[in-house]
């Protein structure tokens, strides 16, 4: 099997609902999202999928939380803005995309949200 991995930055805000803390707060985060592909066969230029595409996927992605109050958009006014969900959202969200690119052939492995340099969650189904 082959891997690619592209990472993302992004600077928002979020506080977290029902924890009882400092994070309950509205704070921010420098964000940093990793995502994992994984495929076994490689397209014609031995490529199992060009960084410059898997970015192009991420951009709009990672650009919708840029600078907004997570808490305030789709689907964290519901769930929780936390490092375990949003690296489930941006799991489902490049993983729909890139399944239909890729007819199958590519699929993400893994996501992984940085909160800050010692702090991170990863998803993956
Ligand atoms: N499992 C999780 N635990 C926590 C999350 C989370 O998303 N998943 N999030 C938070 C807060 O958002 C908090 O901002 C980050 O916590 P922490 O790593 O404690 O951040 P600090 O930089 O303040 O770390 P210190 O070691 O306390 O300085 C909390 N928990
Ligand atoms: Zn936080």
């Amino acid at each position: 099997m082959y891997e690619v991995t592209v990472e993302a930055g992004f600077s928002s805000g979020h506080y977290l609902r029902n924890y009882k803390g400092k994070c309950e707060n509205p704070h921010g985060h420098n964000y940093k999202v990793l995502v994992t592909l994984q495929g076994a066969t490689l397209d014609h230029a031995g490529l199992l999928l060009d960084f410059k595409d898997l970015k192009h996927v991420m951009r709009p992605v990672v650009d919708r939380l840029d600078h907004q109050m997570i808490n305030d958009l789709e689907p964290f006014t519901e769930i929780n803005p936390s490092a375990e969900n949003l690296a489930r959202y941006f799991f489902e969200e490049t993983n729909r995309q890139l399944a239909e690119m890729t007819k199958g052939r590519v699929r993400v492995k893994d996501c992984t949200v940085y909160e800050t340099d010692t702090s991170f969650a990863k998803y993956y189904e």
